[in-house]
């Protein structure tokens, strides 16, 4: 695209109609009889209610022009055909054949990947029933009782969030756990209660560099070796690995025939469906794993087939764009009314804010007159009521939200469910209703206070409303279920990326920092000559934990 975005007619013609609709009340909307069957879509078990939205047909009609006009249909297609999309790393991005479970030839240079696809996921199968079984032992030949797995960011999160929402499918007997902060605090307080001779370590790195896993790789060794004797051929029996770097995993002292390796064209934080997901398919086993990548191919061939009207990840993509770019939103919230998905926000603040929080264009140039990726955050509810709803209903913000709920509960106890969802419905109607000047007076004068303190209430009991809200039910949270959840947001990220003309799938920010920590971490030493050679700030840092260090230990 060589004109600016905003210069475009897609983006004009939006900017002139959001001169016209920016104050129109959703509810005014609802004169549409059928406005939520107009603005729902289904997908097997998944109903996306994008009613409650500033939009109407037009908008909608619009957004999706703007969407033609940036080609996502093409950029989509190729990504399916393993193109290299991404451009900046010279790859192609390729989640996407991981869990092509239709086995449909994609080529990369000419090579269908698809063998090698499949042979990593038969030999995940052999490896998790064997664990599974107790056919896979310790070293002093005890069945594996917990599974650690040892990674950060795209190698933690998904296996986090995954495990966390599919709890009910684990296996009685067997556990999984997560150390990722190189804070040894996270380490520590992990293995405490665990029995090293039941205990195995999945090291998770795409990379197999990452300063924090390969200090926790080494203290959870340390810490095995210590309690099973010293003997180094524990290590084997105890240690798997998970990378695309088999040297760096062998200098490391691990067997590559304990290795489960993935490929660069799979993005760290995309990766929970390659071998990177080992600690998933252990716990909740190989055929519900399995279930996890159908149901995301079944979003993949909805997004590759269905048109832009149609197209749930789109749809969500152009209501995200409508909101950041026009209403000047800067963050999106997803609340889970499921606390099986309590990681789940989390996960895609790594989604999104990793792959679209980028500030030049593909073309090289900054990007000054539009906003890329919005701060992504979120809690589930119905804790969240009670602790930031008030600025999502009140404050000045403009908080566009996803609401995510279960028809049915894994653990139906009493109405736990139905009020469950009877405060989900509620918050996406408060928000977009909220309460007129005259009925919290009426309220007021029911409760027969007197007339100069409703006059000076009312203005706090006001909730101007307007608030739009999409709301995503499914049936039950099943790994298939999830499965197209993600699969859903993965691709409405990448329809974004593809309308901001940035590149979505690197993420060179997070270098500078890592650079810069391993330049600090030896000056931080007593022995080390003192720095200044920072900025004042970061010197006087360095400086002040230097002058505790040579203190002394606190009383
Ligand atoms: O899997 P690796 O190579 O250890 O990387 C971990 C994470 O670090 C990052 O590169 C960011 O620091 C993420 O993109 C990635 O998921």
């Amino acid at each position: 695209m060589s004109e600016r975005l905003t210069e475009t007619p897609a983006w004009r013609a939006l900017a002139e109609h959001f001169a016209e609709v920016r104050d129109l009340p959703i509810l005014s909307l609802f004169s549409d009889p059928k406005r939520f069957e107009r603005f729902s879509r289904r997908h097997e078990d998944l109903l996306v209610d994008f009613s409650k939205n500033r939009v109407d047909s037009k908008t909608l009609e619009l957004l999706l022009a703007l969407a033609r006009q940036a080609n996502v249909e093409g950029w989509r297609d190729r990504m399916f055909s393993g193109e290299r999309i991404n451009g900046t790393e010279n790859r192609p991005v390729l989640h996407v054949a991981l869990r092509n479970r239709s086995n449909r030839p994609i080529l990369v240079d000419g090579k269908d990947v698809m063998p090698d696809v499949n042979a990593v996921l038969a030999k995940m199968r052999a490896f998790t029933d064997r664990v599974r079984s107790g056919a896979w032992t310790g070293f002093t030949g005890k069945r594996i009782t917990d599974i650690v797995n040892i990674g950060i960011g795209g190698s933690d999160l998904g296996p986090v969030m995954v495990t966390e929402a599919l709890r009910p499918y684990w296996q009685d007997g067997l556990a999984v756990h997560f150390v990722s902060n190189v804070d040894g605090t996270h380490l520590a307080e992990t293995v405490k209660p665990l029995n090293a001779e039941t205990t195995l370590f999945i090291v998770a790195s795409k990379t197999f560099t990452t300063q924090e896993t390969l200090m926790n790789a080494r203290s959870a060794r340390a810490w095995l070796l210590e309690r099973l004797g010293g003997d180094e051929r524990a290590v084997a029996r105890h240690f798997v690995a998970v990378s695309t770097a088999a040297a760096e995993v062998a200098k490391f002292g691990i067997d590559t025939e304990n290795m489960f390796p993935f490929w660069d064209w799979v993005g760290g934080r995309y990766s929970l469906w390659s071998a990177i997901g080992l600690s998933i398919a252990t716990v909740i086993g190989m055929d519900h794993f399995e279930d996890l990548l159908a149901g995301a191919h079944a979003m993949d061939e909805h997004f590759r087939t269905a048109p832009l009207e149609e197209n749930l990840p789109v749809i969500l993509a152009v209501l995200g764009v409508w909101y950041s770019n026009f209403f000047g939103a800067q963050t999106h919230a997803i609340l889970p009314y499921d606390q099986y998905l309590h990681r789940f926000p989390a996960y895609f603040q790594q989604g999104d804010m990793e792959s679209n929080g980028k500030r030049v264009d593909r073309q090289g140039r900054p990007i000054t007159d539009y906003t890329t990726g919005p701060i992504v955050w979120g809690e589930p509810g119905t804790n969240g009521q009670h602790a930031f709803y008030q600025l999502l209903h009140q404050g000045t913000r403009l908080v566009p939200i996803d609401f995510l709920a279960p028809l049915q509960s894994q653990n139906p106890i009493g109405e736990h469910h139905r009020v469950l969802l009877a405060n989900c419905f509620a918050q996406s109607e408060a928000l977009m209703r909220g309460k007129t000047e005259e009925q919290a007076r009426a309220e007021l004068v029911a409760r027969g206070m007197p007339g100069e303190r409703i006059a000076e209430l009312v203005p706090h009991k006001t909730f101007p409303g307007n608030r739009p809200s999409n709301t995503i039910l499914f049936d039950k949270l099943t790994p298939r279920t999830l499965g197209k959840l993600v699969a859903m947001y993965e691709h409405k990220i990448f329809t974004q990326g593809i309308i901001w003309n940035i590149f979505s799938f690197d993420q060179w920010g997070v270098e500078l920092g890592k650079e810069l920590a391993k330049k600090i971490e030896p000056e931080l030493s007593e022995s080390a000559p003192a720095a200044s050679n920072h900025d004042p700030s970061t010197d006087g840092l360095i400086a002040h934990y230097r002058t505790f260090l040579a203190a002394g230990p606190p009383r």
